[in-house]
């Protein structure tokens, strides 16, 4: 998810009711002003009509500290699931999508590279490879019935797509199994029909089917009702192509020989013992990963399986390090970023935005700034044009430090069907979504 959507910032938790249910008071009049205010600066007056209707947080809600935590509704027996796929408009037919067939997983790419994610100014639009499909959709125990697609029944064109993959995410104490949603994508010329909720109706029918009734996902736009708002930063890594193409500008009282000094990082990394992650070090990671995820309200539960599938590396897709102590050959620090790159729209002289994403990293010895300037480093010399992060974890402590500069927009992240009583800070959150 890019920066898609500008946004003044996280929702604050605004008491909205009269707990008394007496004729308010001069001050709570006051008070309700303020509350309207901030929620029409903010866009929660906005009515939604989908997401009202479905088992998330409501705007209403917000700052009311007396509903519980957890599911919001209870599951319903199996044998009451829909059985049958919802209801599409008679032109157009669900498909359950085998990304292992190289011509599906084709399809699906050139949906995605046509209509996916675009920044505001339409500058810039996510350019998701296939090896990057295939690994973000199959980790383990992934169900090929959550890769939806719909096509047009006379043409067999793909025009849209949705998916869903397990995951286990620990809230506060409780381990719950979640689906993580991700590229749901509309056509362009199919926008504004209605389409997206019935796509998220058939995603939901067939996580409910895997007896499976709660669900994580980002978005760039803010819906009922996120649990944490972040901000990206991005590193400047090419500093004159991201002025070429305007994905940065020159500061004021800069000229391009300062910037590209400004932003120049040494040839090679200075942790010692730091080299690339093997299959062997797959036990060690999963442990320090799990200790360090301990601390946040929110963060997946990672088996060594998950960390096989989702930190070792592939080639364009997935980047991981680790520190490993020549005394002990302990593992004392890890990091890693995956591989997204985004299309330039419109620019002559460049066709292709390289970036880099923070994904997970952990420090029990050298100091979290160091391991994240070798990322750098590492980042630089495998010519990315610019490293991305979220203010998520401990990202905060080295953002500024690191020159990273504040993105334009947020990314807002829900669960689906598990109340939160309240909003998160972004460094309560240990999740990172593709
Ligand atoms: C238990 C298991 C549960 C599983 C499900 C968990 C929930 C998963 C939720 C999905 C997580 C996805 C995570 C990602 O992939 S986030 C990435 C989303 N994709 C893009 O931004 C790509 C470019 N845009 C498009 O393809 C379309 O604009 C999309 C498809 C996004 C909407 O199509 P369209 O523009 O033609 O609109 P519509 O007329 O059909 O429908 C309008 C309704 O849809 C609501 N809407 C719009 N955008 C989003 C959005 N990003 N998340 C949730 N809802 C969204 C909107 O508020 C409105 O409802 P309401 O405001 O009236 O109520």
């Amino acid at each position: 998810m890019v920066d898609s959507n500008k946004s003044s910032g996280p929702p604050e938790e605004t008491p909205s009711h009269n707990p008394n249910g007496n004729a308010p008071s001069e001050s709570d009049l006051a008070l309700d002003e303020i509350t309207g205010k901030v929620q029409k600066s903010l866009g929660l007056e906005k009515r939604h009509k989908f997401w009202e209707s479905q088992p998330v947080g409501q705007f209403k809600d917000l700052g009311d500290t007396s509903l519980p935590e957890g599911p919001i509704e209870a599951p319903t027996p199996l044998s009451e699931v829909k059985q049958e796929p919802y209801n599409l408009p008679t032109m157009y037919e669900w498909i359950t999508c085998d990304i292992d067939s190289d011509e599906m997983c084709t399809e699906v790419y050139n949906l995605l590279a046509n209509n996916y994610v675009e920044d505001d100014e339409n500058m810039f639009r996510f350019n998701y490879s296939k090896e990057f499909l295939r690994w973000a959709l199959r980790p383990p125990g992934y169900f090929k019935s959550w890769h939806i697609g719909v096509r047009v029944k006379s043409s067999k064109k793909l025009v849209a797509f949705i998916t869903g993959v397990p995951a286990r995410i620990r809230v506060r104490d409780e381990i719950v199994t979640m689906a993580e949603v991700n590229f749901l994508c509309v056509h362009k010329k199919l926008r504004s029909k209605r389409l997206a909720p019935v796509m998220i109706k058939e995603v939901t029918r067939r996580v409910h089917l895997e007896n499976i009734w709660q669900a994580a996902y980002t978005a760039g736009i803010i819906i009922p009702t996120p649990i944490t708002s972040c901000q990206y930063w991005h590193r400047s890594l090419n500093p004159k192509k991201l002025i070429e193409v305007g994905f940065s500008r020159l500061g004021p009282r800069m000229t391009m020989s300062r910037t590209i000094k400004l932003y120049k990082l040494p040839e090679s990394t200075v942790t010692p013992g730091f080299r690339k992650m093997g299959l062997h070090d797959v036990p060690a990671v999963t442990r320090i990963l799990r200790n360090y995820l301990s601390q946040f309200v929110v963060a997946p539960d990672f088996s060594e399986h998950d960390v096989e599938h989702w930190l070792l590396p592939t080639e364009g897709v997935i980047d991981s390090y680790v520190a490993e102590s020549s005394e002990t050959h302990e593992i004392t620090d890890f990091c890693s970023f995956y591989t997204l790159p985004s299309s330039i729209l419109g620019n002559k002289n460049h066709s292709t935005l390289k970036a880099a994403y923070s994904y997970y990293n952990v420090c029990t010895k050298t100091p979290l700034l160091q391991l994240m300037n070798d990322a750098l480093i590492v980042a630089k010399q495998k010519e990315f044009d610019v490293f991305n992060a979220l203010d998520v974890m401990h990202n905060d402590t080295f953002l500024k430090e690191l020159k990273f500069g504040p993105g334009d927009g947020s990314l807002h992240y829900y669960l689906y069907n598990y109340r939160i009583r309240h909003t998160l800070k972004p460094s309560e959150l240990g999740l990172v979504l593709l």
